[in-house]
């Protein structure tokens, strides 16, 4: 084989392997998906009994627990997802 078609070659397997790798990262992706879901049942059931008693929906000192939790493992960035995600189960 010439060096080109040994080239092209070497491209198409890695993008086989990538491609099969990637199937990984959407089935990741949609497990993920399906938790955030039922984190946000969960929490909204927390809320609804919370207000549902004459309390406030929110609650910074177990929010500030949470952010924590996941700066910690994943530093700022894992801040920031903790953000969003109490955005996404505040509703
Ligand atoms: O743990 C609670 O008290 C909740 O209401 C759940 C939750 C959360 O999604 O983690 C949502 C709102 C609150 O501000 C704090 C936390």
């Amino acid at each position: 084989m010439s060096s080109t078609a040994e080239q092209a070659s070497t491209e198409a397997a890695a993008m086989v392997a990538v491609s099969t790798v990637r199937q990984r990262i959407d089935d990741l992706d949609h497990d993920i998906i399906e938790l955030l879901r039922r984190r946000q049942e969960v929490s909204q059931q927390i809320q609804q009994i919370r207000t549902g008693a004459g309390g406030q929906r929110v609650e910074p000192a177990r929010e500030e627990l949470i952010l924590e939790r996941y700066r910690s493992a994943f530093g700022g960035p894992g801040r920031d997802i903790a953000t969003a995600l109490l955005r996404i189960c505040r509703g």
